[in-house]
């Protein structure tokens, strides 16, 4: 785990502080913190907190530890297909909700598939950018896997852009990140676009 993130972690407040740190801000809303509705409300928050930000306590390198080597000699590509994530932008803390597909090409060993969408949930459930997101999803699976190619591609809706500043519902942002084969080959890629539906140079469908 990166230092700045454990010792975030290492320094968080207490459940009574972020509680408060609720109150203020129902506050700036120009509401009333005391009033009934509101009273169980910072420490709903808190707990949906837990929820979204999870991820924080996660280490997604040790979630692919265990590996399998009988394979059989299996040297094909591994795809799994829209993994739905729900995500938090760093900048204006409002979610940020979509899919993750995740492929790579193994050399000696693969990894359970729940494995690659928990990495996902790991990247995921923090304060992010998606660009961020995907190289790190790539990155942990490369390091660990050491397959000879990884392929993330994520494509996600921001609600920093469809329900406040610019406005525009609908707009899908996609990233992708490819390393080894699927960053040299061409036909490598084209094969994993084949497998996960996407005709290279077409747009993206179901965005969300
Ligand atoms: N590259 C990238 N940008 C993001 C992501 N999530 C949010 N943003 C953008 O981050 C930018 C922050 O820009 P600022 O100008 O500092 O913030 P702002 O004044 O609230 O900007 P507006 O959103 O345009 O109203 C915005 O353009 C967001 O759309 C992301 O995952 N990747
Ligand atoms: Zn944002």
């Amino acid at each position: 785990m990166p230092d700045a993130v454990s010792a975030a972690l290492d320094a968080r407040p207490t459940v009574a502080e972020a509680e408060e740190a609720v109150r203020t801000l129902l506050r700036w809303a120009g509401d009333d913190p005391d009033r009934e509705g509101l009273l169980g409300t910072p420490n709903r928050v808190v707990r949906a907190y837990g929820e979204f930000f999870a991820g924080y306590a996660m280490e997604p390198q040790e979630i692919l530890a265990r590996t399998f080597e009988e394979i059989d000699g299996y040297d094909e590509i591994v795809a799994l297909r829209d993994i739905r994530f729900e995500s938090h932008c760093e900048h204006h803390m409002v979610p940020v909700v979509g899919t993750a597909h995740v492929a790579y090409l193994p050399r000696t060993r693969v990894v359970g598939i729940s494995k690659l969408a928990r990495v996902v949930e790991g990247y995921a459930k923090r304060f992010t950018i998606q660009e961020r997101m995907t190289a790190q999803i790539a990155n942990a699976i490369a390091t660990v896997l050491e397959p000879r190619g990884v392929a993330v591609v994520v494509q996600a809706s921001h609600q920093c852009m469809t329900t406040r500043g610019v406005h525009k519902p609908g707009v899908a942002m996609i990233t992708s990140r490819m390393t080894g084969v699927f960053r040299k080959d061409p036909g490598a890629r084209l094969e994993l676009f084949s497998l996960l539906g996407m005709r290279p140079g077409a747009g993206p469908e179901g965005a969300c």
